[in-house]
C-alpha cells in the first residue's frame, strides 16, 4: 500500500489489510476468593470460549480482548496485567496447536501512566501478543487528537512489530474527541496503527472511519451498535456478551461475508449468498435472537451501576459453572438476595437465548 502523506510527514502502514475481523470476547478477569489474580482460571475460561463452534467446526470467536473494561484492568497492577496476557497466550497455545486457527489475543495496555503503558507494550511484543490496544489518558483529559496521538505514538514505539488499536470509550474516559479524528492522525504517525475499538453510538463516525480507511480493523465496542456497525462496513466487534454466546452475532457476520481472522477462508473475497427462503428465515431468527439478547444486556447494564461487573460474573457462574470471584473495589459484589433475584429472573431467558 502507498504511504500516507500528510502535513509533510509520511509513514508506511506495516499492514495493508484489516488483521482483526470477527468477534472478540471482552473478557472478565478471574480472581480468587482472597482477591488475588486466579492465573489458573484462564485455561477453563479459554476452553469455554473455544467450545463455541459453527457447523463446520470453526471457532465462532476470532479471539479475546483481554484486560479491558470488563477485565477491570484499571484495578490491576502492571505485573498482574502481564500475567493475565501471558495466561491467555498460554491457554490458547495449549488448546489449539494450529497457529492459523488459534484465537487471537488483543491485550489492552492503556493507563494514565505512560511508562507503565510502555512496559506493557514491550512485554506484549516480547510474548507475541497479536495486538495491543490503548485508551486515551483520562485523568488529564486531552481535548483534541494531537495529544492523544502523541501519547499513543510513545507507546506504539515500544512494540514496533505489534498491531496497535485505539480504544475509544468516551462514556468511561470522558475523552470526547471523535475516534475518526484520532484515526486520521494516527495513520500518519504510527506505522503499526491497525484501527480502533469504537465504543460509541456515533454510527456516522464509524462509517467515516471504515470508508476512509479500508485497510484498518474497525471494531464495535457495544453489542447495542453491532448491527449498525456491520452495516457501516465494520470488521467485527468486541463485547462482554460474547462470553455468554457469540452464536447469533457470528451467523450474522458470516451472512454479511465477514470471515473471522482465524477462519480457514479469511481473506477470500466476499461472495453474496443466494437469498433462499431458508437463509432469510435463518436471518430473521438470528436478528430476533440478537434483539432479545440486547434486551437482556440492557437489563444487565441497568444492574451495572449498583453491582458492577459482578452481574456478568453471576451469569457466567449460573449458566456455565465458571467462577470469577468478586470484582475489585470500588466495584461491589452482588448480594445473595440480589443474586437470587437476578438468577431467577434470567434463568429461563438464558436457557432459550444461549443456544
Ligand atoms: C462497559 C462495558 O462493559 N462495555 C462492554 C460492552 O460489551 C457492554 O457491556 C455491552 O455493550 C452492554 O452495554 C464492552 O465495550 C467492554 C469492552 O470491550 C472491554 O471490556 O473493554
Amino acid at each position: 500500500m502507498a504511504s500516507v502523506i500528510a502535513n509533510g510527514q509520511s509513514v508506511k502502514p506495516k499492514w495493508d489489510t484489516p488483521l482483526f475481523k470477527g468477534l472478540y470476547a471482552a473478557t472478565l478477569t478471574p480472581f480468587k476468593p482472597d482477591g488475588t489474580l486466579d492465573v489458573d482460571g484462564y485455561l477453563e475460561y479459554a476452553k469455554h470460549l473455544l467450545s463455541f463452534k459453527d457447523s463446520e467446526g470453526n471457532y465462532m470467536l476470532a479471539g479475546v480482548y483481554a484486560n479491558g473494561t470488563t477485565g477491570e484492568s484499571m484495578s490491576m497492577s502492571t505485573e498482574e496485567r502481564k500475567l493475565a496476557t501471558e495466561a491467555w497466550m498460554k491457554a490458547f497455545k495449549e488448546l489449539e496447536p494450529d497457529a492459523a486457527k488459534r484465537p487471537k489475543v488483543i491485550t489492552h495496555i492503556g493507563s494514565d501512566s505512560l511508562p507503565d503503558c510502555q512496559v506493557l507494550a514491550a512485554h506484549a511484543e516480547q510474548i507475541g501478543a497479536d495486538g495491543i490496544a490503548v485508551m486515551p489518558p483520562h485523568f488529564f483529559r486531552p481535548t483534541n487528537e494531537k495529544p492523544i496521538v502523541d501519547f499513543l505514538s510513545k507507546i506504539a514505539s515500544h512494540a514496533p512489530n505489534t498491531p496497535f488499536l485505539y480504544y475509544e470509550f468516551p462514556v468511561i474516559t470522558g475523552v470526547t474527541v471523535p475516534a475518526y479524528r484520532v484515526i486520521k492522525l494516527a495513520v500518519e504517525k504510527i506505522p503499526t496503527f491497525q484501527g480502533a475499538k469504537m465504543t460509541t453510538q456515533d454510527v456516522g463516525d464509524i462509517a467515516r472511519s471504515t470508508l476512509r480507511f479500508p485497510h484498518l480493523s474497525i471494531l464495535s465496542g457495544y453489542e447495542e451498535t453491532f448491527l449498525a456497525h456491520l452495516l457501516a462496513s465494520g470488521t467485527g466487534s468486541i463485547g462482554m456478551c460474547f462470553s455468554l454466546t457469540p452464536a447469533p452475532f457470528y451467523r450474522m457476520l458470516r451472512t454479511m461475508g465477514i470471515y473471522p481472522s482465524n477462519h480457514p477462508k479469511t481473506g477470500t473475497p466476499f461472495v453474496a449468498p443466494t437469498l433462499t427462503p431458508e437463509l432469510l428465515a435463518g436471518l430473521r431468527k438470528d436478528l430476533s435472537q440478537i434483539l432479545k439478547l440486547l434486551d437482556l444486556i440492557g437489563e444487565v447494564g441497568s444492574f451495572k451501576g449498583r453491582h458492577g461487573l459482578s452481574v456478568t460474573k453471576v451469569l457466567m457462574r449460573e449458566r456455565y459453572g465458571l467462577e470469577f470471584g468478586e470484582p475489585r473495589s470500588p466495584l461491589t459484589a452482588v448480594s445473595e438476595d440480589a443474586e437470587l433475584r437476578i438468577v431467577k429472573g434470567m434463568r429461563a431467558r438464558l436457557d432459550t437465548l444461549l443456544v
